[in-house]
Parts: C-alpha cells; sequence; structure tokens
C-alpha cells in the first residue's frame, strides 16, 4: 500500500525499513525495477479511502502506527511506474464509493494505453465508515447492498470499456480528415438504482479495454460477486484447507454465472522470514517480533457494530453485528474450532497465520501445500520495503525456479495474456463480454433507451 503501515504493523521501526519514504517516488519506481527483474507477475497496490475503527473516536493509533495514515492514492502512482517498466503487471484498488464509475473508467483506460495493457483493478466496495461519510454518506453501507452497488457499478464500467466503441471506430484518417467515426461510437444510456450515465466512454479503447479483475471478497456476497467478475481473487486463509473450501466453492458459483472454474485464478497472502538456515530463519522471526505492535493489528481488525462502535477484542465472533470484515471473520470461525473464536483471532490471521518461517527449501515446501489447495500464486506480503521483496528474489525464487513454480521469463503481450495465456481482451464468458456490439443499433436518446430497455426505471438514489 502507498503508506507506511500497511499490514505488518510496528515493522516501519525498523532501521531498514524504506516504507517510511513511500512519498518519494523513487521508493517505488526502484522497488518495481526489483519487481521486474525478478519477474514478478505484477505489482499489486491495496487501498482504502478512509479512516478504520469507530469515526467517531480519535484516530491517535493509526497516526502514531502510520497505519494507512498518511496514504497516497495507489492509482495516480501507477502513472509512474507504468512508464517506468515495460512487463510487470500493475494493480490498484479503487472501491465503489470513492470514484464515479465513468470517471474511474476514464482513468483505468488512460493508465491501460500508458502502459500498454498491464492495469488490473481490484474491486473492492469498501470497508470503512469514515470512508463512507468522506463521501457524503452517515455510514458504511449495508455489507450486501455494499455488492449489489458493486454489481451496478462494474456493470457501467464494462459498458463503456466493451460497448462504447467498436473495435474499428479509430480511423486517424488525415487525408479525408476523419480521425474516428461517430457512427462506431455509441452512447449507452445506462439508468439503473444508482447511476444515470449517458456516454460515450471517452478514451478509445486500450489494449485490455476492462483492466484485469481482482477481488478479494470472502464472505457469501463477496464470493459470489468474484464468480461473476472477478479474473484473480486475493485471498488470505488461514490454511491450506480453508483456502482449498474457499476456491472450490467460489469456482463452484463461476459455473452458475456461465464461466468456466479456470476463469478465475486464486492467490493467496503470505509473508515470508527467510534463513540459509532454520535457526537462522528463527532468529529473524524473533528479532521482527521485536517490532511487532499489537495496537496495530488489533486497530487495523477493528471490528465496528452497525452505529460505529469498534467491538472490544475479546467479542466473541458468534456475537457480531457488523458490515464489515464479514469474509474474514467467516475464515477465522472455520478455523478455530476447539474454542470460541474472537475478534482479536482476525488480528492474528493477519498476524500469525499468513506467516511463513524457513530455509528457501522449506518454503517452496510450504508453497507447494497452497498450490495443492487449488492456490495459483502467491501475493507475497512485506515486512519491510524493499528488503523482503529483495530477499525472496534472490532466496526462494531461485529454488521455486527449479521446481517449475516460478517464471524465469515474462510471457508476450498484456497483463491478461501473460496470465491466461489468452487474448488481450476478457474471454467471451465473462459478463462484460456481453456489452460488445450492444449498442451498435441504438439506442439513440433518453427516451429510447427507456422504452427499448421497457424497464419503469426506479428513481431512488437517482433524482438527488
Ligand atoms: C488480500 C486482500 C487484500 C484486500 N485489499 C483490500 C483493499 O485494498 N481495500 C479494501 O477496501 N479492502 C480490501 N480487502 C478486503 C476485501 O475487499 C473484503 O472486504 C474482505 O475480504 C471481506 O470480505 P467480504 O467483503 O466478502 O466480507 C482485502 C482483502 C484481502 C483478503
Amino acid at each position: 500500500m502507498n503508506t507506511t503501515s500497511h499490514i505488518h504493523h510496528g515493522q516501519w521501526r525498523r532501521p531498514d525499513a524504506g516504507q517510511t519514504e513511500f512519498n518519494d517516488v523513487n521508493t517505488w519506481i526502484d522497488l518495481a525495477h526489483t519487481l521486474e527483474a525478478a519477474k514478478f507477475d505484477a505489482m499489486f497496490f491495496a487501498d482504502v479511502s478512509g479512516l478504520y475503527g469507530d469515526s467517531d473516536a480519535d484516530f491517535d493509533v493509526y497516526a502514531n502506527e502510520g497505519l494507512q495514515i498518511p496514504s497516497n492514492d495507489p492509482t495516480v502512482l501507477l502513472g509512474a511506474l507504468a512508464v517506468s517498466t515495460k512487463h510487470i503487471g500493475l494493480a490498484t484498488t479503487s472501491n465503489v464509493v470513492q470514484n464515479h464509475p465513468y470517471n474511474f473508467a476514464r482513468q483505468i483506460s488512460t493508465l491501460d494505453h500508458i502502459s500498454n495493457g498491464r492495469i488490473a483493478w481490484n474491486i473492492v466496495t469498501g470497508i470503512n465508515d469514515n470512508a463512507s461519510r468522506n463521501y457524503g454518506l452517515p455510514q458504511l453501507t449495508d455489507h450486501a447492498e455494499r455488492y449489489a452497488w458493486a454489481d451496478e457499478y462494474v456493470d457501467v464500467a464494462y459498458k463503456l470499456w466493451e460497448g462504447s466503441w467498436d473495435a474499428e471506430a479509430l480511423k486517424k484518417d488525415k487525408e479525408n480528415g476523419v480521425y474516428s467515426d461517430a457512427a462506431k461510437i455509441h452512447k449507452i444510456y445506462h439508468e439503473g438504482p444508482r447511476y444515470r450515465v449517458e456516454g460515450p466512454h471517452l478514451p478509445s479503447p486500450s489494449p485490455q479495454r476492462t483492466p484485469l479483475l481482482f477481488q478479494a471478497g470472502s464472505s457469501a456476497s463477496g464470493r459470489a460477486f468474484a464468480a461473476r467478475n472477478a479474473e484473480a481473487t486475493f485471498i488470505i486463509a488461514p490454511s491450506p484447507a480453508i483456502a482449498a473450501e474457499l476456491i472450490s466453492d467460489t469456482r463452484r458459483l463461476a459455473g452458475e454465472f456461465g464461466r468456466h472454474p479456470e476463469d478465475i485464478k486464486f492467490f493467496q497472502g503470505l509473508s515470508f522470514i527467510i534463513g540459509d538456515t532454520e535457526e537462522e530463519a528463527k532468529e529473524k522471526e524473533a528479532y521482527y517480533d521485536q517490532f511487532v505492535s499489537v495496537d496495530g493489528y488489533l486497530a487495523h481488525s477493528a471490528i465496528v457494530d452497525k452505529t460505529g462502535r469498534v467491538y472490544p477484542p475479546e467479542t466473541r465472533i458468534a456475537d457480531l453485528d457488523t458490515n464489515t470484515g464479514k469474509g474474514f471473520s467467516e475464515w477465522v470461525s472455520k478455523h478455530i474450532t476447539d474454542r470460541e473464536p474472537v475478534v482479536a483471532d482476525i488480528a492474528w490471521l493477519q498476524a500469525r497465520n499468513t506467516r511463513v518461517v524457513g530455509t528457501p527449501e522449506q518454503i517452496a515446501d510450504e508453497i507447494e501445500k497452497w498450490q495443492a489447495a487449488g492456490v495459483d500464486g502467491i501475493n507475497v506480503i512485506n515486512w519491510v520495503i524493499p528488503g523482503s521483496f529483495e530477499e525472496f528474489a534472490d532466496k526462494v525464487l531461485p529454488v521455486l525456479r527449479e521446481r517449475g513454480l516460478a517464471q524465469s521469463e515474462y510471457a508476450k503481450g498484456t497483463l491478461r495474456e501473460k496470465l491466461f495465456g489468452d487474448g488481450p481482451l476478457l474471454n467471451d464468458r465473462h459478463p462484460a463480454a456481453g456489452y460488445r456490439g450492444a449498442f451498435t443499433s441504438g439506442p439513440t436518446s433518453w427516451e429510447e433507451a427507456e422504452t427499448t430497455r421497457g424497464l419503469e426505471v426506479q428513481r431512488a438514489g437517482v433524482e438527488s
């Protein structure tokens, strides 16, 4: 994340923690070069658009810990990284509250042009009350309603990316003075519960049109949304067994949306503590633990009730009535079966369950267990920047390459072609593909759109 303390709170205080200089673009450009040299598939930036926890309380712990405040916008940063790299994928996170889909679709098309087709979008619904209040809402929207919102949000974006411009619209015909052919550029006349968007999309089609689509939800609603929309899902399952359960459920659901199970790849978040010997790895773990901030982990995993009050860490998960972190709560409840799981266990899910400590060979063995559970890739969560990634690249990747578990060269083409081996565009089974050519023969006005739609468009949320 474009901040000092993203996941492993307290580590920013180490002398080798470069993430404190996240305002310096060279911190990220240098890291992007390191990752690209090591042939990482992509550089993924998480993001939130507000403070965690109780937005009526003080936020001292977040400010003290550098816990995702201050933070900068990762989507803007990707512009700098796109011109500084050639092959590595660049994934940003943006939630449905913070950006109108018309503007966001244009930003993403612009980045996909700049990067020559290497952009990905981690679709999130937003998880903080304060973030909702920053955009005029009283508090975090109900969990199920956030996913309904996300369904409409992505549909507007899909219509713009896939349906507004026909493939041959761009002419650049200097002789006849036709830069682009208006007959092949279409308004979308979208009207739904939350958005009314006329179109057309302003950018011409970028190499991927729709960015590679990531998602990280894990509750029932999150899995259904992923099954319909995601090409790749970030998970932080507490164990390979739970990952296998989550993966098979989401793959099964993908089939119900007319997609193939393998249309979705799964990336498990893991952190590594690497030693040339087991003893050295354990010594390093003891050193890292000196910097662990329990307050930071608890503050990051703060679960709030529906009035915005933070639950005490000893609250039973069974007693939660919350609109946030449902997926994490479900995973912890499946993992802890010998006692009542509590909110503090969610904090330890992030602090400990995702930690792999050992020699490069032992780490590769562990990664193979996640692969056997159906995981397609690993989301390497850092302790420090750039050290965590430099070490992984120097020590673990060579072992993974020997075992055929990591690439030695980038495949050709866009990020989607590199990851899936198909063409640059979404495959025809994805719902967005249904908008290709959908506006070629009209409608040509709102009246016609409504007639064509034959729908009594609900104006709730549109008239305001
Ligand atoms: C690896 C990972 C990365 C995530 N990154 C973000 C993020 O950057 N921003 C965000 O608002 N939520 C992020 N989330 C939270 C998810 O979007 C989602 O809210 C959470 O997994 C709970 O699942 P649910 O929405 O199905 O309840 C992330 C989750 C995971 C597992």
